[in-house]
Order: C-alpha cells, then structure tokens, then sequence
C-alpha cells in the first residue's frame, strides 16, 4: 500500500503541484450559469474534475457546499471523490474536523480506511481540542495510506487572535506545528498543515517541517503564488498551493485557462 506522502509526490512531480478547490457555491453556480441545486451543483463539481481530473494533481472539494444541500449534496461530494480517484487525481476533503476522542472515531470512519463512505485521499482537521484529540483520525489515516491537514496559520484575518497567542512553548500555531512535526517522525509523514497564502510572514518556523503545507488563500483571498517563496523560505518544498475562486469562479469557459495559468506559476517554483 502506498503512503499518501507518496502519492502526492508522484502526483504533484507528473501534473505539477497544484491544488484546485472545488467550492459549488452560489455564486461560482451562477457563473456557470447553473441554478443554486443539486442538479446545478452536481454538474458544476463533476465537471470541473472532467476537464481538469486528466490535467491537475489534486482536487480539494469543500464539504461545506455539499453539505448545504443536505443528502443530496453529500450523494452528490461521494460521486465526486470517486471520479477524483478515476481520473488518476488525488482528493482533499476539506472538512475541518476536530472533536473529542470517541467522536473523532467516528469521523475517522465517515472519510479514512478502505470503504469509508466518503473516502479521500487526505481530510482536513481542526486542532483546537488538542493535536492529542486527534489520534484517532491520525491512526486511521496512517492504517489506510491516506492524509491529514492540520489548521495551523489559516488564511483569514480573524484566525490570528488565536493562532498568533503564545503559550509557554510559543505560539499556539508553532505548537501545532511542532507537534505535527514530531508525530511525522513515526507516521509516515501523513500529518501535514495549513498555512494561508495570505500573510506576509506566517509567524511560524516552518523550516524543519516534515509534511505537506496546504497554501490556500491565492486568488480571491488576496493571496499570490509569485509571494509563496517569501513567505514558505526553505519550506518552499513542501507547499501545495490550492486556489478555488480564482479557478473555477468565472464560468466552465475559463476554467482550462486558469487553471493553466496557475499550473505555469506554480512551475517557476520549482
Ligand atoms: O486557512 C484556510 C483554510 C481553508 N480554506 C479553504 O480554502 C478554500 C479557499 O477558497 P478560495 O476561493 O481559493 O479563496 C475554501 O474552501 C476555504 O474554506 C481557506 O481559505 N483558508
């Protein structure tokens, strides 16, 4: 079985490394000239991964959109992690869970381990009930070859209140990331995190990290791939830039373009 730090890496050295966010939201639907519905939000998400699932490395669908539409919706985000997995693509659910123990369990069932209903090739989660709540997911995830993504410097404004405070260790963000780090040692480096495009200095020492960095934030967030070797550094390795808006935001029509576009970018990385 292959270890999802091993598929990324072959993914990401063939297609590029970029991430491209499927987020069905009302007004991405509208620029595809869909209606805000499951029809219109099936035909938005699957088609994204039918032009893009032979081109980009990875997909990261947001579960919020799917979610909004009840069961349908979810029926709809299962379709889409299977045609993710046909197109030879890998996924990244992007779920943000986090919770005690006993419920992290059941997490863990909904989206890791072979035959988990919503499967995915990595899953986001929150840290903020302790990186220790998290073991079961941890566990399973390393059990069945697949990823997670700790929140540790989220792009969004509001996230520094508590991200930036400092603890006796350093900040609570640093302290995510230490302990990421220091879990990857023995975890086949599954544990990755989640640091935004968006700050000019993340506030964290990102040089020593052992995982996958999940960069979003580019594009509609102000965020932009030409700024990642500032901020990442030595790190710079390990980033996987996502955007959504600024992919699939502007109609089926330029959805190829940018992401084009964005794959070109990406390459000057190295
Ligand atoms: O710190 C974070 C963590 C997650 N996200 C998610 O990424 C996408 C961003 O969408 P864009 O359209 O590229 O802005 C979205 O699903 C967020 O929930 C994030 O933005 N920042």
């Amino acid at each position: 079985m292959s270890t999802y730090a091993q598929r990324l890496a072959a993914a990401t050295t063939d297609r590029g490394r970029l991430c491209v966010g499927i987020d069905p939201m009302a007004s991405v639907l509208n620029a595809w000239g869909l209606d805000n519905d499951v029809a219109g939000l099936e035909a938005c998400a699957r088609g994204i991964v039918e032009r893009l699932g032979g081109t980009v490395a990875v997909f990261k669908p947001q579960s919020a959109f799917f979610e909004a539409h009840g069961s349908a919706g979810i029926a709809v985000l299962e379709r889409v992690l299977v045609d993710i997995r046909e197109a030879g693509a890998l996924s990244i659910l992007d779920v943000k869970r986090g919770d005690i123990g006993s419920s992290m369990a059941g997490y863990a069932s909904a989206f890791l381990g072979e035959g988990a209903p919503l499967w995915a090739d990595a899953i986001t989660l929150s840290p903020y009930l302790g990186v220790g709540s998290l073991s079961p997911a941890i566990d399973a995830a390393v059990a069945g070859g697949q990823g997670l993504y700790v929140l540790a410097r989220t792009s969004n404004p509001d996230g520094a209140t508590i991200q930036l405070a400092d603890t006796a260790e350093g900040t609570v963000a640093q302290h995510v990331v230490d302990a990421a780090a220091s879990l990857n040692e023995t975890r086949d480096n599954a544990i990755g995190l989640v640091v935004g495009a968006t700050h000019a200095d993340s506030g964290c020492r990102l040089d020593a990290f052992n995982g996958s960095l999940l960069v979003p934030g580019i594009g509609a967030q102000g965020g932009t791939v030409e700024s990642l070797a500032s901020i990442f550094g030595q790190a710079l390795g390990h980033v996987l830039p996502t955007a959504s808006r600024e992919v699939i935001g502007h109609g089926a029509g330029e959805l190829t373009a940018r992401a084009g576009r964005l794959l070109a970018q990406v390459a000057v990385l190295g």
